[in-house]
């Protein structure tokens, strides 16, 4: 697998000084496999964007280190740059008056793609993430979500090693961040390193490859995204709807009730399931065997029910945690 695309040891970073100290990042270690994606989450404010910033050698750590391929971002920023292409949210960094591709043609000469083969990647490009259409209207023509497609093609062109995506689909709507979300996809086959920070759930759900947590500067989960949704404990919420006795064995097999509600004689009872496969369908049925049932819905839990659940939990250890404590996580969650 080799060095590591992001190695970042014991990062901390403090804007101001004195009573308008601010800590943006605590202790921060973890890392980045080689053409994996990272999906780094938590509430406004967390540090994610410093974090990133750091990785990008826009900002410069407090204390710690932070390597991307082996390159240290302080001491070998012209490495460091060379190997990263950077994505922030928002439609800034295009020239309004040029066209999608002259922009392109620009960036790419900028960032030290060969003569030759610029015109061949700046197309591939384009197309790759669907804008060849849009390719000679002005930039300023285009919608948000076209600008953040055409950044990711940017990404493509100058085939960075590295891409550091912040906060990518912001303001974009449902249709556009689906778009984008494919052409990021798209770009983990050629095999970049991506650190993609979001609050949508549904960026970290479709692309990541593993899932850390910052809250207040420090890092509570950094998991496998399979994981992750398992750090719940349990796999889907059951609901069943019935009339007359409510069935006794609900709480069996692992299942667990979360709430039971009863409006003219019809209840309504909601069940927590460890896993939902054949047995636990055979088991459901035979706790159900003698109610009568009126409906079944089950609804497999949600990343964002999941992330939920974490940021609850962490409040809850919250009091008890002081700057010297190990990070508190969900448990089940495996954290380093
Ligand atoms: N240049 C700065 N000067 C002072 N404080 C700063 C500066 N940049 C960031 N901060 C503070 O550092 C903390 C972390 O900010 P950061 O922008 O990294 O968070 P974030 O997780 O990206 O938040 P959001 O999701 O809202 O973008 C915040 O308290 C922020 O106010």
């Amino acid at each position: 697998m080799g060095v590591p695309a992001v190695e970042v040891t014991g990062v901390g970073r403090v804007f101001g000084r004195g009573r308008h100290e601010v800590v943006a990042l605590r202790d921060v270690t973890f890392e980045v496999a080689q053409g994996q994606i990272l999906g780094v989450l938590g509430s406004n404010g967390a540090g994610k964007t410093t974090l990133t910033k750091i990785l990008a050698t826009l900002l410069e750590p407090t204390t710690g280190t932070a390597r991307v391929f082996g390159h240290d971002v302080r001491r070998e920023l012209r490495a460091v740059r060379r190997l990263t292409g950077v994505v922030f949210g928002g439609d800034r960094g295009f020239y309004g008056a040029l066209s999608g591709r002259d922009n392109l043609r620009y960036f790419a000469m900028l960032a030290g793609v060969g003569r030759r083969t610029i015109r061949a990647k700046v197309d591939d490009a384009l197309a790759g993430v669907g804008l060849t259409d849009a390719a000679r209207r002005p930039v300023e023509t285009y919608s948000k979500g076209m600008r953040q497609r055409l950044h990711i093609a940017l990404g493509l062109v100058a085939e960075p090693r590295l891409l550091l995506l912040d906060e990518p689909t912001v303001g974009l709507d449902p249709v556009e961040a689906e778009r984008l979300r494919t052409s990021i996809a798209a770009l983990r086959r050629t095999g970049v390193s991506i650190l993609l920070t979001s609050h949508y759930l549904l960026d970290i759900e479709r692309l990541a490859d593993r899932v850390l947590v910052i809250a207040q500067g420090r890092v509570m989960v950094d998991t496998p995204a399979t994981e992750f949704a398992r750090s719940a404990g349990f796999a889907a919420t059951v609901t069943v709807q019935g009339r007359g006795p409510l069935p006794a064995r609900l709480d069996s097999y692992g299942m667990t009730v979360e709430s039971v509600e009863d409006q003219g004689g019809v209840w309504t009872a909601r069940l927590r399931v460890p896993d939902w496969g054949g047995e636990m369908f055979q088991q459901l049925s035979a706790a159900l065997a003698d109610a009568d049932v009126l409906g079944v819905d089950v609804a497999p839990v949600r990343l964002e029910d999941v992330y939920a659940l974490v940021m609850q939990r962490l409040a809850q250890d919250e009091p008890a945690r002081t700057a010297q404590d190990e990070p508190a996580g969900a448990a089940g969650v495996d954290r380093r």
